[in-house]
């Protein structure tokens, strides 16, 4: 078998800026200063093999959304390497909806942003408004959408764009049981054309029924890589651990791993050596940034 997504140490950092006067301080000043940050993501590793379909499980801030947007190509890590063997798709509320356009606009642009012709876009069109299946709505901006309706027409798009990786990120939790189940159907069909699924979900039994393996985040970190019985087997010991202690204990075992996740940000320069400057492409970033300021500073000095 092929190897479909390779992730390799990877990390996700979020600068904590406790005011916004350092962000814009940090956006200009040349070196950086040692600000908070959480790893939302830390030191993932794994191969995933064409045609497999990979659950993701974990508590709630865990690092599941963050890792199917790193996987998906939302976001870059900020440490680490992900190599993917083919286009990903992420289906997650909202995702990639521009609310301001309605939902036949949204068609024609996500269709168009996935490289399907014009002739190809009318041809789907008609599938994708029967699949999402939210009437007259599909006239009417997203803004207007409820939920449901946006995880219904994203992810009615998404699967006819004919993706090679599809990542779909708890969409069906909003979905009514009717939805969930078309969708799921839908998920199989891909399964056996051999495309790659990552399925984030807290259904225990969606991820016995329907993935090949499973991974477990645990505050950033890959608890679990394994067949789905044996990581969920896992998984539910310890939710009814967790499940089984006083709102306090609780409290206490989520600060203390939370505390574990917040580093400051020289950490990550550290591990990749000792890099402490801006790189000569942020100075210029920062430096066009300036310009326009500059720009206009000196022609009004020169009564222009
Ligand atoms: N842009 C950001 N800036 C700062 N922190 C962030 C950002 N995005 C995510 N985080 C933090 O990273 C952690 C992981 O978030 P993420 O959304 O990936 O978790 P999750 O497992 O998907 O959670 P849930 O089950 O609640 O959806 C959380 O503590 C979150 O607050």
């Amino acid at each position: 078998m092929k190897v479909k997504v390779e992730v390799k140490n990877v990390y996700k950092s979020f600068e904590l800026h406790a005011q916004q006067s350092e962000k814009i301080f940090d956006l200009f000043s040349i070196k950086k200063k040692n600000r908070k940050e959480f790893l939302a993501v830390k030191d993932v590793s794994f191969k995933v093999y064409e045609g497999e379909t990979i659950g993701i499980v974990g508590l709630n801030g865990s690092g599941k959304s963050t890792l199917s947007n790193l996987l998906s190509q939302v976001i870059q890590p900020t440490q680490g390497e992900i190599e993917l063997k083919g286009v990903p798709s992420l289906i997650a509320i909202s995702a990639g909806l521009n609310n301001n356009l309605t939902g036949l606009e949204n068609i024609k642009l996500k269709c168009m942003m996935h490289g399907l012709s014009k002739r190809k876009i009318e041809e789907v069109t008609p599938s994708i408004i029967e699949f999402a299946d939210i009437g007259d709505y599909i006239e009417q901006p997203v803004k207007n959408y409820s939920s449901g309706m946006k995880s219904r027409l994203g992810f009615a798009i998404s699967v006819h764009t004919d993706p090679d990786i599809l990542i779909i990120d708890e969409a069906l939790s909003v979905g009514d049981s009717t939805f969930a189940r078309k969708c799921l159907d839908k998920m199989e069909e891909f399964k056996q054309r051999g495309k790659t699924i990552f399925f984030v979900s807290h259904s225990a039994g969606q991820m016995r029924t329907f993935c090949d393996k499973v991974i477990w985040m645990h505050y950033g970190e890959l608890k679990e890589f394994g067949s789905a019985e044996e990581v969920t087997t896992k998984y539910e010991e310890f939710t009814a651990w967790f499940n089984k202690l006083s709102i306090g204990q609780k409290k206490e075992h989520k600060k203390k791993m939370l505390a574990g996740q917040m580093r400051f940000n020289h950490y990550l320069e550290q591990v990749k050596s000792e890099k402490k400057h801006r790189s000569p492409v942020e100075l210029i970033k920062s430096v066009l940034v300036l310009l326009p300021l500059v720009i206009s500073t000196v022609l009004v000095l020169l009564g222009i």
